[in-house]
This record gives structure tokens, sequence and C-alpha cells, in this order.
């Protein structure tokens, strides 16, 4: 459904987006995880026909975004991760508007602004002022006015960001109604747990590039493979963290005043194998062990990369 091959873009020197490579298969839900400035809207953007790319490939179906944004945007909806302001302007006449800029005649119009505003469950505000809705039902009808040409791929930046507890099982709901009416969804967040509940397959983004994409089962798989270790030493830490940067099974050294948490890439006997070096080397350990590991840890870990 989605296909991204190679793509780059840059603002001036920076590289925002950087040889990024995508595959959303139709139907998904796809999260889409970085933390702030890892590329997230960047990419959206550039999928949803609103931005240029410097370089790739991006295939919504048989469509060429970058070649074809017109073609791309009848086939796509997008939400921004920001609401603007819309004074004097009711939710209707909101929603209509947009499908106006859609060229759908008056009479379709009211209805695919009716079931819209039933599918977000804003009726009872359909006279109401867009700036006296709550976050949460901005967002909502922010959503709606993304469906309004019926796409078939829904690019969701940050949909739940603001929202409070209720709010964000009320826009999952929505989702999953949207996922069983055949659409297929990119969402992104900074949120790990909840998307990981929510999608069937997730990408970290961290610095423009995937670090690690699949399914959450697959994903989970990554994590139990790579271990997080966590050594207390009574002393001795740089002494410590030499012999392990040494390693070759360890990964992202991050060290603490008297203690140090690794990635370790080996079996458990590997792991008994260190921790002898360790003592024969004289490094005074206290407590050796594997630290627990869950989608969010990795994700922290695989962005703090930098680190080692
Ligand atoms: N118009 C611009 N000019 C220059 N740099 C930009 C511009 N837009 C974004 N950037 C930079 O590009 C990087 C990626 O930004 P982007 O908004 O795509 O990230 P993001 O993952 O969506 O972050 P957030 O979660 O904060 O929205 C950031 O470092 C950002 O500062």
């Amino acid at each position: 459904m989605l296909k991204i091959k190679g793509l780059v873009k840059k603002y001036g020197k920076f590289t925002a987006v950087d040889y990024l490579d995508l595959h959303v298969p139709k139907g998904e839900i796809y999260g889409f995880v970085g933390p702030n400035g890892a590329g997230k809207t960047t990419t959206m953007k550039i999928i949803s026909g609103l931005m240029e790319a410097d370089r790739g490939e991006v295939y919504v179906n048989d469509i060429d975004v970058l070649k074809n944004q017109r073609k791309a945007k009848e086939v796509i909806g997008y939400m921004p991760d920001f609401f603007g302001v819309y004074d004097d302007l009711k939710v209707t006449e909101y929603l209509d508007y947009y499908a106006s800029i859609y060229k759908i005649n008056a009479k379709e119009r009211k209805k695919i602004c009716d079931d819209l505003l039933e599918l977000v469950d804003l009726q009872d505000k359909k006279d109401a002022y867009v700036d006296s809705l709550s976050r949460g039902m901005k967002q909502r009808l922010c959503l709606a006015r993304s469906l309004v040409h019926n796409p078939e791929l829904l690019v969701l930046d940050e949909p739940a960001s603001g929202m409070d507890p209720r709010a964000r099982v009320e826009m999952k709901e929505i989702l999953r109604v949207l996922k069983d009416l055949g659409k297929t969804i990119i969402i992104s967040s900074h949120i790990l747990p909840e998307l990981s509940e929510l999608c069937t397959s997730i990408g970290i983004i961290e610095r423009g590039k995937i670090v690690i994409s699949g399914t959450v089962d697959e994903i989970m798989q990554q994590v139990y493979r790579k271990r997080f270790i966590k050594v207390k030493i009574k002393d001795k830490t740089e002494e410590c963290a030499k012999v392990m940067q040494e390693h070759p099974l360890i990964t992202n050294i991050i060290k603490g005043e008297n203690s140090i948490e690794a990635g370790f890439e080996g079996s458990e006997e590997e792991m008994a194998m260190l921790l002898k070096e360790l003592v024969m080397r004289d490094i005074p350990v206290i407590s050796f062990g594997q630290m627990e590991g869950n989608l969010e840890d990795v994700f922290m870990k695989v962005t703090k990369g930098d680190e080692a």
C-alpha cells in the first residue's frame, strides 16, 4: 500500500530524513515512533504530498507521490499535529468547508458531514463553535476533516497528543473502527506503549532513519535477543567501562557513577563469561544482571545509540 525507498529530505545542510525505507501493507495500523525532531512530521508531510523530497521514492498503491502530489492527495487523508484557530466557524461549517475543497456537491457533503460527525461522536456539537470545543473534541474533528474525501490511507501526526486518558481511549476506538472499515493508517507518537496496543506494526525512527521495524511481536523478539545488562561496581567505573567497550558483544554503554548499563547481543553463557572477565580484571563487581526489557525500554535504548 505505502512503499518508501531511500527517502532524503534536507533543510539547508541539516538532513531531517536520511535514506528512510518504510513499507506498510494494506489494512495495517502502522506506528511511527520517535523522539522530538526525529523526522516524523517531515516524512508524513512528504507521504501526504505536502512537501517535496530531495531524493527517494514514495508510492501509495501505484501512485508516485513525489511526481504526482495532486493525485496522491485524493487517496490520502492527512491530520496535522496542530489545530488552527477558527473564529466564528461552527463544527458543520468547518467540515463542509473542507468537503467543498474536494468539490463534493452540497447534498453529498451534508451526508458525509453527518456520517463523519457520528463516527467521531460529535453529533451533539454540530452547531457549536469550533473554538469552544475541548482539545479532545478538536482532535476528533480534525480526524473527521481528514476523512471527508474517503481516503484509503490515513496519515495521522500525533493524533492523541495533549489528550487526557479518556480522550485517548476514545481516539483509539475510532481508529479501530476505521481499520475495520478497511483504511490503512500510519500514526506517529512519542508514546510507545499506547501504539503497541493499537498498532499491527511499528517503526522506530531516530535522526531520520528507521532503527527498528516490524510487528510488535518481532520487535519484542529483537528486545530479547538484544539484552540490556546492568553492572554495579564499588569503584573503578572507568576501567569497567573500558573492558566492556572492548567486548565484541556489547553495544550502547551508558555510564553512571557506580554503575554501567549496556546492550548485550549474546547468550546467557556469554554473559557469564563477561562477568568472569570483569572479576578476573579486578573490577569490584557488586551486582551483575539483565534488565527487564519492554518496548519502551527498547525505544529509550535504541534512540540513545550515540552514548556508547
Ligand atoms: N522548516 C524547517 N527548517 C529547518 N529545520 C526544520 C524545519 N522543519 C523541521 N526541521 C528540523 O528537522 C528535524 C525533523 O523535524 P520533524 O518535525 O520532522 O520531527 P518530528 O519527529 O516530527 O518531531 P516532533 O515530534 O517534535 O514533531 C528537526 O530537527 C527539526 O528541527
